[in-house]
């Protein structure tokens, strides 16, 4: 198979609440699934907050080693990977964390990004090719290089950090991307931008997305395939549409359940139908007296 196979996955961790007693809690717990190059695809990994998405998205690109289980690329361990095979391995799957500060250098101007994978992969035989490469990259993400390359890093907008850790992929062509929450602190505007530019790196260069998020709604937008992560759990799998239309797990249907209706009315519906119920819960609101502060008129 032409692609990243997870086979059996877990990961156990020591609790820190159970390091007296030795304990330990499995993070990730039996997991398998595959990422196909061709055709590629976007593959969402769903799930709350500590429910193991993140070790997940480490495993796969090699940060940390599971407990037990095996990912291979193309067939082969990654962990028995010659060094030749693991530089290809690590270009060709790119991570995109949600807060890019981790790869920026604080200290460098962003053309550094670009300058540094262009060395490291050796991707132009000189500068003159490698400065039309970001340009190409920055324009692939709709970012000009005169907004972006001399700054420092805080000196972009998130949204225009994301898109040039999107820009760097661009640049390196890789066959996988790694997305672990990558829109989670950009407002809704960019955040439809840069899922727009992941769908059509598919398309134009394809490129297969892991897209790993707390978020149904962004999930839905980027459709293909969904799997829904509970306690290190694949809970429920299947397409976008099947699974967010008709959920099967509980686990899934609790998600769907929480996701915020965006109607005032919708919200406040039982309070003002049920005068009943104001009544019932003002008698349980302890009525804190006036604060008199110091000073204060
Ligand atoms: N190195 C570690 N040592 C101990 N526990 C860890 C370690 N890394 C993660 N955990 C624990 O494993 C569980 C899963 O963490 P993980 O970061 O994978 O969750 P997540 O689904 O990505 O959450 P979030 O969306 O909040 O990032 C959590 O309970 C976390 O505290």
């Amino acid at each position: 198979m032409q692609g990243i196979e997870l086979d059996n996955i877990t990961q156990t961790f020591r609790g820190a609440a159970m390091r007296s007693t030795g304990s330990e809690f499995k993070a990730v717990d039996n997991v398998s699934f595959s990422l196909d190059a061709d055709p590629p695809q976007i593959v969402s990994l769903v799930g709350q907050s500590g429910s193991g998405k993140s070790t997940i998205a480490r495993i796969i690109l090699g940060l940390q080693k599971p407990t037990s289980g095996s990912v291979t690329y193309n067939g082969k361990d990654i962990y028995k990977l010659s060094s030749k095979e693991y530089d290809i391995y690590r270009r060709e799957v790119q991570p995109v964390f949600q807060d890019p500060y981790g790869i920026f250098n604080p200290f460098y101007r962003v053309d550094r990004v670009f300058w540094t994978a262009i060395n490291k992969f050796k991707l132009a035989s000189s500068k003159q090719k490698g400065l039309a490469l970001i340009e190409e990259a920055l324009q692939a993400v709709d970012l000009r290089p005169e907004d972006v390359l001399k700054r420092y890093p805080h000196q972009l907008s998130g949204g225009q950090r994301q898109r040039v850790m999107l820009a760097r992929v661009h640049l390196l062509q890789p066959k996988f991307i790694i997305a672990d929450e990558p829109v989670s602190m950009l407002d809704a505007a960019v955040r439809v931008l840069f899922l727009n530019i992941l769908l059509d790196f598919k398309q134009k260069y394809g490129m297969t997305t892991l897209f790993i998020t707390h978020d149904l709604s962004t999930a839905y937008y980027v459709g293909g395939e969904i799997m829904v992560i509970s306690r290190g759990q694949i809970v429920e799998r299947g397409s976008v549409d099947t699974v967010l239309v008709q959920p099967s797990h509980p686990y899934t249907q609790m998600l769907l359940a929480s996701v915020p209706v965006p109607d005032p009315d919708a919200r406040w519906h039982e309070k003002t139908e049920s005068p009943l119920k104001q009544e019932e819960e003002k008698a349980v609101i302890p009525q804190i007296p006036d604060l008199e502060v110091p000073g204060s008129i």
